[in-house]
């Protein structure tokens, strides 16, 4: 709820607050400005000696005020209209013309109202009041992560975003909730939602006598110009006028014959607090503090962007529930996970854990950092993906495991499908560098196939059993949000060589996610819970979802997809698959693959509308029958949306060759693109996908190259079942 809260109000405020903050970090300066601009008031000149030094250069004084920066000014007239100058309060000579700068007064207005009268006020009060709620949320959010409100100055543990966020934060906490708080109740003020402040001070006149010299007044004498606010001179020709002298603590009304002070208005409640607050908001009785309230506000901008992207990586994440904070727990969870359900099995066993006694945090594998290893112990669940790779939330675990400062025991669980080669392959890796760095197992690592809650129960038991407590891990898994799309479009291939791949175009129902070709749809097949994931040529922008399917000889999924008629209906679902799409820019892309492998490669050139170079090397059987996309690829050709097309089939009878064949007659080519930093995107099967590897390897060493290199800098991309 919390959370929720601070989400909401942090996103629906960004824009306003980035300008609001902006001007208001703008307005910070012109305390320090001011001061540089006029001299200081120093103590020991009075309200009198001031208004006597004024009086006998000018004709007619109408007020001498003094800013709040600390500026005396006096308006005057001495014939010429009114004028205003800044003045010396220690002695009263003139310095100059007053010209209060336009920079400075198109950004108040624009912080008080946006330059939008009434309804941009009330904007900028809604702004106020969402600071506060953001200021409030995030103090208990940045305590109860640290452990409490003891603890808010321990470091602040996790990404960059997160530690950015948090620091940063804590940093400018303070300034943020003053600004706020202020803020909120100058504009509670404005709309005239707090009880009036003015305490009128009651018409008194003057007996009439002829006035005295000013710099004789007792009334004006007493008050130091360090205390004044505002004196006010009585007009010329009405004898009966006062002079009224505006201090912080009331107003006195002086007899200008006399110099008797004839009433005092002692400053309302009200008015104080609104004195303070108008203070405390704009810092003006010191420049210091002003600056320090600009700096607090300048942080805001930078807590906006890291706030979004802590909200994006969260909406990414599933919802799961940390029982304990960090620093209290004693068993740390650490989850890898790209499509999210290894994250429903963490907060089973989480919950379980508790139930029977632990303190259990949890964290995603990449946030792994010494405050977790205060625990007594590490539970470890792995997702796999590609050939052994790390789910998107484990990329750098093995990077940061070396760095980390000590070794408690821990168990691995992969998670991972037999049907793979590398069946949990990555939670293998990570087996064998904790084996390696000498971590003690706390039981042995164990793999589950497709997400069996029954291997997952039997696991819980033996974790059990090693922590000496009974441990009931009764998994269900949530079922993922599907859409229904309805088949509009097939195209069969390959039926003669014993390899049909249908082409499936489904509408896209209006509230379908966004997809773009590359990412997954998890397509639910009846009579089973697991969805099978298949590469989208399509983009929702065609309108259409668009799948290439092999039929796999007793596969339930594809048999089922291959039956489907017109109009009927699939539930499937979106799977972002960032891990395999171009980077962005102009470099050549190299797109290699086989069969039903095209389906992604075919969609990156259909969307490449920027006419960037991009080279296909795409393996079949026969041209004759199972050639995919044959027609669309010459029509892209034309286009030049594909730059060149070479394709390879095993069972032509004069040139069989596989597709790897064709990328080692273009050695010498491709090595001119991959110096031109192309990206090398394979899709397809794993023995092609190994073919093709070795073949890029032998590729590449003349250029001091190697797969691994181009790996790791992303410029080698694998989409391999
Ligand atoms: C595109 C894709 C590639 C996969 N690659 C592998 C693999 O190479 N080895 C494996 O054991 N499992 C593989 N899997 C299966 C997942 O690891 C398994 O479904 C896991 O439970 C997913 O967990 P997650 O939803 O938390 O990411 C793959 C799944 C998908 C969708």
């Amino acid at each position: 709820m919390l959370r929720r809260l601070h989400s909401v109000a942090g996103l629906a405020l960004a824009l306003l607050l980035v300008a609001i903050a902006a001007t208001g970090v703008g307005l910070s300066l012109q305390p320090a400005v001011d001061r540089l601009a006029a001299p200081a008031i120093a103590p020991g000149v009075s309200v009198a000696a001031l208004a006597k030094a004024v009086a006998a250069r000018h004709q007619r004084v109408d007020a001498i005020r003094v800013s709040g920066g600390g500026a005396v000014t006096v308006s005057f007239n001495d014939g010429a209209g009114k004028q205003v100058e800044i003045v010396d309060p220690r002695t009263g000579a003139g310095l100059g013309a007053y010209r209060p700068s336009e920079t400075f007064r198109w950004l108040a207005d624009m912080h008080r109202s946006l330059l939008m009268g009434d309804s941009g006020r009330i904007a900028v009060a809604l702004s106020a009041l969402g600071l506060l709620a953001l200021s409030l949320t995030g103090a208990v959010m940045l305590a109860r992560s640290l452990g409490g409100a003891g603890a808010l100055l321990r470091p602040v543990r996790g990404g960059a975003a997160r530690r950015w966020h948090g620091e940063l934060g804590r940093l400018a906490l303070a300034g943020l909730l003053l600004s706020a708080l202020t803020g909120t109740f100058l504009s509670a003020t404005t709309f005239g939602l707090l009880p009036g402040a003015e305490n009128p001070a009651p018409a008194v006149a003057a007996k009439g006598g002829p006035a005295a010299p000013v710099g004789r007044l007792a009334g004006l004498a007493a008050v130091d110009v360090a205390d004044l606010e505002r004196l006010t001179f009585p007009a010329r020709n009405d004898p009966t006028d006062v002079f009224t002298l505006r201090q912080s603590r009331g107003e006195a009304v002086v007899d200008p014959s006399t110099g008797r002070i004839l009433a005092f208005t002692p400053t309302s409640t009200m008015d104080r607090i609104g004195r303070l607050a108008n203070a405390l908001h704009t810092g003006r009785f010191s420049w210091a503090f002003a600056l320090f309230l600009g700096l607090s506000t300048a942080a805001a901008p930078v807590l906006g962007a890291t706030g979004f992207l802590m909200w994006r990586r969260r909406r990414a994440t599933p919802r799961v529930i940390a029982p304990a904070p960090t620093a209290d727990a004693d068993t740390v969870i650490l989850v890898g996970s790209e499509g999210g359900s290894t994250w429903g099995f963490a907060q089973t066993l989480s919950r379980a854990l508790s139930e029977a006694g632990q303190r259990v945090s949890l964290a995603a594998m990449d946030d792994i950092d010494n405050a977790h290893l205060r625990a007594q112990k590490l539970v470890i669940l792995a997702a796999t993906y590609g050939d052994g790779d790390a789910p998107a939330s484990a990329k750098k675990f093995l990077e940061k495991l070396g760095g980390l400062e000590r070794r408690i025991p821990v168990a691995v669980l992969g998670f991972g499908d037999r049907t793979f080669p590398s069946f949990c392959g990555y939670a293998e890796r990570v087996v064998a560098a904790l084996d390696a760095q000498g971590w003690p197992r706390l039981i042995a690592p164990k793999r589950i196939d497709r997400q069996s809650a029954q291997e997952f129960a039997q696991w819980g038991r033996d974790l059990g059993a090693a922590l000496g407590c009974a441990l009931t891990l009764e998994h269900v898994a949530e079922p993922p949000k599907t859409n229904a799309f309805a088949l509009v479009g097939r195209e069969t291939y390959g039926e003669a060589v014993g390899a049909p791949v249908a082409i499936l175009r489904f509408a896209s129902p209006g509230n379908a996610p966004r997809f773009e070709a590359g990412d997954l749809v998890g397509i639910v097949p009846p009579g089973s819970a697991m969805p099978r994931f298949y590469s989208l040529v399509s983009s929702r922008r065609d309108g259409v979802l668009e799948i290439c399917v092999r039929l796999q000889p007793g596969g339930l999924c594809s048999t089922w997809l291959h039956s489907l008629k017109a109009g009927e209906q699939i539930e499937a679902f979106i799977r972002d698959n960032p891990s395999f799409r171009p980077v962005e820019g102009r470099a050549p892309l190299i797109l290699i693959g086989a069969g039903a492998g095209i389906a992604p490669l075919a969609g990156f050139v259909r969307a490449n509308d920027s006419e960037r170079p991009m080279h296909l090397y795409w393996g079949g059987r026969s041209a004759a029958s199972d050639f995919l996309y044959e027609h669309e690829l010459a029509e892209r050709l034309a286009q030049r949306r594909l730059t060149s097309l070479r394709t390879a089939f095993s069972r032509h009878p004069a040139d069989a060759a596989y597709v790897q064949d064709r990328v080692a007659d273009d050695a010498h080519r491709l090595r001119v693109l991959i110096r031109a930093e192309a990206q090398i995107l394979v899709c397809g099967g794993r023995d092609m996908a190994r073919a093709v590897a070795e073949t890029i390897e032998a590729v590449v060493r003349p250029l001091g190259l190697d797969l691994a290199t181009l790996k790791s800098n992303g410029r080698y991309l694998e989409d391999v079942y």
